[in-house]
């Protein structure tokens, strides 16, 4: 099977005839190939968008609405079998593709379809000056959306649902792990009326492939989603051409437990917090400090659940741990087991690869839980970014936050607990984009998405992407 680039609402092979290779995680075969698109290939999408801009950035709002509402609709309709793409892709679990990937990536278009209808400007009255500004908020030309593997699209519609609502066309690329949804969507968006053009998508590497966008001079923003180092090297080009550049990247993040939680509620929410899409998620909570009053316990109970949780091939409706991405991926989380002894860490379950029954080629990983000494260890300042989680005793209010912050990170945070007063205090005193008390990713599409330090510069979510992906312009006049 060959995935094609969509540009101009056209499937067209690379210019170059270049081919990557697409593995399934779930059984480490080659399944099909994907373009390996040269520069060539993103000039012809950049022209594309920019033929297709003059009419688009002046589309009526509601009718650029309904069009975003429709792709939402259609991938409602193709919900199985977009779930099923994205599960024998990425190797997760079928259930979540089901339940969380495809549905948000559905509620992204229906979300920025909505938004773009409230949108608006500010108007400042200069009293006393006789002059009243307003401020325009203009679509920018043509945007760049570059993607990671870990969501793949979930976190490409993120990018895209707002970049369109607001009148840019685009130039996007999926990872090159997981490009199958991306390259359905671009069905979906033909038969939902798109314009050509307003969407261009094409395959690829980073080091070629995204470089070529980052390096465009005439894309003039570029949102991207992926690691810390790739999100620096995007700087290093972007900046000095004057990009605007929304950087969402790795994150380390904390969850602390306090004694008076709902330890319930708090138990299986860690869980999922844990090793969710096998810990490939950039908000999970891969630090855990725990209350020493109820440390002991919680060690006993997490181990038990987690011992618990079923690994199995993606495609089975029980599967709870699916396969992870890639070999080299797989090979990065065995390589933190092997440093575990040398850290002072211990253990508690998981620590080794599995092998599954007719699948035997297949990436899959027990869920690993690692008691450690100290938060100064690599195991708790790297990112892992798979189904690894440290746990550690915490003293007191001011240990957790001191070892909560105490690293490059600062994406999100999650704290257990029912007090009220230092709920406020810690939530305040986090270095961190997000903080959740008593929940995780409860994702509210309003609000602002993002992560300090290292974790990335920006906002994504509501008005903050739809000011992303608009040039501001103030207007005075004088009477
Ligand atoms: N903060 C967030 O919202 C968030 C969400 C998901 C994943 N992530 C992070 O993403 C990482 C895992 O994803 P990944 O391995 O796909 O990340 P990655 O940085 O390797 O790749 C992300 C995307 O960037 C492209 N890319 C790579 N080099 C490039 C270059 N030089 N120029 C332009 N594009 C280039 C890749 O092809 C891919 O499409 C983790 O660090 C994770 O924390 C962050
Ligand atoms: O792995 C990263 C997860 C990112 C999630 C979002 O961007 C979101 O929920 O909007």
């Amino acid at each position: 099977m060959k995935i094609q680039n969509y540009i101009n609402g056209q499937f067209v092979n690379p210019i170059n005839n270049d081919w990557v290779d697409n593995y399934c995680p779930a059984d480490g075969e080659i399944y099909g190939q994907l373009p390996n698109s040269s520069l060539e290939d993103v000039e012809k999408a950049y022209n594309a968008a920019e033929t297709a801009f003059k009419e688009w950035s002046q589309k009526p709002i509601e009718e650029r609405s309904r069009i975003l509402i429709k792709i939402s609709e259609l991938l409602e309709v193709n919900l199985d079998r977009f779930a099923e793409a994205e599960s024998k892709d990425n190797g997760k679990p079928i259930s979540l593709a089901k339940a969380i990937d495809i549905p948000r990536a559905s509620s992204n278009f229906r979300f920025f379809g909505n938004a773009i209808t409230q949108f608006s400007s500010e108007s400042h009255e200069s009293i006393g000056l006789d002059a009243v500004n307003y401020t325009l908020r203009q679509s920018i030309g043509v945007v760049g959306c570059i993607s990671p593997w870990n969501l793949p699209l979930y976190l490409f519609t993120w990018k895209i649902a707002p970049a369109i609502a607001t009148g840019n066309c685009v130039v996007a690329k999926p990872s090159e792990v997981t490009p199958m949804t991306a390259f359905l969507l671009g069905e979906i968006c033909t038969e939902a009326g798109l314009p050509n053009g307003v969407l261009n998508i094409v395959h690829g590497l980073g080091n070629l492939t995204g470089q070529a966008i980052i390096e465009h001079p005439n894309i003039k923003a570029i949102s991207f989603t992926g690691g810390t180092s790739t999100g620096a090297q995007i700087a290093k080009v972007a900046a000095p051409m004057f990009k605007k550049l929304s950087l969402e990247l790795g994150g380390k993040n904390p969850n602390i437990i306090f004694a008076d939680c709902d330890y319930d509620d708090m138990l299986s929410t860690t869980v999922r917090s844990s090793f969710a899409n096998q810990g490939q998620i950039c908000l999970c909570g891969s630090r855990i400090f725990v209350e020493k009053s109820i440390y002991k316990k919680f060690k006993s109970d997490f181990v038990e659940k987690v011992k618990a949780l079923k690994i199995g091939h993606p495609s089975n409706s029980d599967t709870d741990i699916g396969a992870l991405v890639s070999k080299p991926h797989l090979e990065k989380v065995k390589s933190y087991i092997n440093i575990t002894k040398d850290e002072g860490g211990t253990i508690l379950c998981g620590g080794k690869q599995v092998t599954i029954d007719g699948y035997e080629n297949g990436y899959y990983f027990e869920p690993t839980i690692i008691e450690v000494p100290n938060n100064e260890c690599r195991l708790n300042q790297e990112e892992i970014f798979g189904p690894i989680v440290t746990i550690m005793p915490l003293d007191n209010e001011d240990h957790a936050l001191q070892m909560a912050n105490d690293i490059k990170y600062g994406l999100s945070a999650t704290i257990w607990t029912n007090n009220l007063k230092r709920t406020m205090r810690m939530s305040s005193k986090l270095q961190a984009g997000i903080v959740w008390v008593n929940t995780w990713m409860l994702r509210d599409l309003r609000t602002p998405f993002g992560g300090v330090k290292a974790s990335g510069v920006g906002r994504e979510g509501g008005f903050e992407a739809l000011r992303f992906f608009t040039e501001t312009k103030n207007v005075c006049i004088k009477y």
